[in-house]
């Protein structure tokens, strides 16, 4: 007889259900064999790269491949879904031909090594830095082969140290990417009394500020190197709270007290990804490019508006363009700006060129295809 500690029995699985499971287990099979001759295929192209002595990592054909299937798709499958597929397919086939080493804002459960895992799938050798300028650094050094940083955040704008940082920095853009940033508030137990200080990087206390002030008003915001820090802190030490994902928590044993706390659901941030460009060479053009630059003008009225004019003339679209002061007490600027375009089109090529000759300081921080989704 049935008592209160015997789990009640598992349903019976309808036959036709059955055989849909059957028919699954079957393709699954193909997809499996399949996916393998694609990984030969693929290793076949890196003996090929060995012998030229050429890179492996090719974002503009990875970019490619996904647009194009993206065009073909007959559905049902969701055009969203195809991206994050194929990435971590290229990811673990990319992985047979060399390892993948990058470098990013740590410790584990960061949004920066979520951008990393996003952009270059999961098959990587993961590289946490303790800081921004570490993330440089260690790319520039060659003990990571690519370093993913923040540049921009939809709330709290530019990411100030790495735009900082390109001014000075050998390194290259080779690609962008952006995510949803979610925050939630995490802690030891589940509970919002007794709280001592809110632990997260200075740029997730200003996301989640409208929630700060209506929730936590007399509560500490103590700024720290990055939210998965605070999340580890906050793993040891009850009184403390962290702002960080979901995976942060996870990482570190922590509940979501509250989910979902920063003041704008649609916040993204965006990431771009560097390398050294002596090992590694700018992407070719694969149709939907980027370029990025950052640029210094006279201190003359009309200047920024002159600059800006070949831009116009060769119709080239800006989709970006923002001010940093060039910190020389002179009121003067740096303009960081993001073109559409690869300069292998004439048009993108001349316009550059004529921009050069306008800027006092002119220098290309990177040309890269455009984030896939
Ligand atoms: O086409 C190449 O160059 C490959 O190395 C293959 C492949 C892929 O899996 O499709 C893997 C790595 C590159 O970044 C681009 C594509």
């Amino acid at each position: 007889m049935a008592d209160s500690l015997t789990p009640p029995p598992a349903p019976v699985i309808a036959p036709e259900l059955l055989a849909l499971r059957d028919q699954i287990d079957a393709l699954d099979r193909e997809l499996l064999a399949m996916i393998n001759r694609r990984a030969g295929l693929a290793q076949a192209v890196g003996e090929i790269k060995k012998k030229e002595g050429s890179v492996v990592f090719r974002p503009e054909r990875e970019a490619q491949v996904i647009d194009g299937l993206k065009a073909t798709n007959p559905g049902p499958l969701k055009p969203d879904s195809i991206a994050p597929i194929w990435r971590e397919i290229m990811s673990a086939c990319r992985s047979l031909e060399t390892p993948t080493r990058v470098a990013y804002l740590g410790p584990a459960g960061t949004f920066s090594e979520e951008a990393a895992l996003g952009y270059f799938g999961s098959s990587i050798v993961r590289v946490p830095c303790a800081s921004i300028d570490d993330v440089f650094r260690t790319t520039a050094a060659g003990a990571a082969d690519f370093g993913v940083v923040p540049v921009e955040n939809s709330t709290e704008g530019v990411v100030a140290r790495s735009l900082d940082i390109f001014l000075t920095t050998p390194l290259f853009i080779i690609g962008e990417t952006s995510l949803f940033v979610r925050h939630n508030l995490l802690r030891k137990h589940n509970s919002l009394e007794g709280i001592e200080a809110v632990c997260a990087h200075p740029q997730a206390l200003g996301q989640c500020h409208g929630w700060l002030s209506a929730h936590l008003p007399h509560v500490e915001r103590r700024p720290v190197s990055s939210n998965a820090e605070g999340a580890r802190m906050a793993g040891l030490d009850p009184a403390l709270v962290a702002i960080a994902s979901v995976r942060a928590g996870n990482e570190y044993g922590l509940h979501v007290v509250s989910p979902a706390i920063q003041d704008d659901v649609r916040n993204r941030t965006r990431f771009a990804i560097v390398t050294d460009p002596l090992r590694h060479p700018a992407p070719r053009a694969s149709g939907h490019d980027c370029t990025s630059l950052v640029v210094s003008v006279a201190n003359r009225p009309g200047a920024v508006h002159d600059m800006l004019i070949p831009l116009k003339e060769h119709g080239v679209s800006m989709s970006r363009f923002e001010s940093r002061p060039a910190r020389s007490g002179q009121w003067e600027y740096y303009f960081y700006i993001d073109v559409q375009g690869h300069p292998d089109d004439p048009r993108v090529a001349t316009a550059l060129q004529a921009l050069r000759q306008a800027c006092a300081f002119f220098k290309v921080l990177g040309t890269y295809p455009l984030d896939v989704h």
